[in-house]
């Protein structure tokens, strides 16, 4: 078993399989604005108390927004090219539930590539919320798993999760700075082996293994 052995050059361009691409840069100030205060709307309706009056006139507010924004909507695998520190770059669909651009449900994380894969650091609301204060199972191992792919994808080529062993070795609280991290560990084939951690102030919380399937480029 051998460590980044595939050539970046061998990542395929969506563009061939009919995808729209849309540079990181290009996503006007306008639309990250609006995502950011639906990020925030969310978790304000996720916790609110307010008078039933005040409900309904904001159920109203949001109907009249979301058919005005349904006018205009992109193609389905819009894809978003990254430009990472130190010169890299990546693709990934502009609405990841884990780290899309334009999708106000996503954390956002972000990852950044390191000289030893991926790393990112992300505080999450109780919008991601499991047992009180804390991450939900099923995001950690989100989470894991786009740390995962991305530190695939960038050491070799892009592929599809085959396999994600997640183990969970102390809660992971809410309103905390997490720092997800990710490295290859091997390839053989297409198969490429990857771990990664998610840690509270260096203590490990999350734990994965997994192995990723790079995609054959016809
Ligand atoms: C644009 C860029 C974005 C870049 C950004 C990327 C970030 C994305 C992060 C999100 C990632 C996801 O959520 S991905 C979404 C969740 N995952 C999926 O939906 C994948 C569903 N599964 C599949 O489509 C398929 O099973 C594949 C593609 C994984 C593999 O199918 P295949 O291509 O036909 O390959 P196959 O011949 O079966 O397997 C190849 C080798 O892997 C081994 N193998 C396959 N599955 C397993 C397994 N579960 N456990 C052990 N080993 C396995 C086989 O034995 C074989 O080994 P050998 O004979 O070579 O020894």
């Amino acid at each position: 078993m051998t460590v980044n052995t595939q050539p970046a050059t061998e990542r395929p361009d969506p563009r061939a399989f009919g995808l729209p691409v849309v540079e990181q840069a290009e996503i006007p100030s306008e639309l990250r604005s609006l995502v950011a205060r639906v990020h925030d709307l969310i978790d304000a309706v996720a916790n609110t108390e307010v008078d039933g009056d005040t409900l309904a006139e904001a159920a109203a507010t949001v109907e009249g927004l979301t058919d005005r924004l349904n006018v205009a909507r992109r193609q389905i695998g819009t894809m978003v090219l990254r430009e990472l520190p130190g010169g890299d770059t990546e693709y990934g669909t502009i609405t990841n539930v884990v780290s899309g651009d334009t999708n106000p449900a996503a954390p956002p994380l972000f990852l950044d590539a390191t000289e030893e894969g991926v790393r990112g650091e992300v505080t999450l609301n109780t919008v991601y919320q499991g047992p009180p204060g804390l991450v939900h199972g099923g995001w950690i191992a989100a989470m894991l798993d786009q740390a995962v792919g991305s530190a695939s994808s960038l050491a070799t080529s892009p592929g599809l999760t085959a396999r994600l062993e997640v183990d969970y070795r102390r809660p992971t609280p809410l309103f905390t700075p997490l720092e997800v991290v990710a490295r290859v560990t091997g390839t053989e084939r297409r198969k490429v082996y990857v771990t990664g951690e998610i840690r509270v102030n260096g203590e490990v919380t999350a734990e994965a293994t997994a192995l990723m399937v790079r995609v054959e480029v016809p």
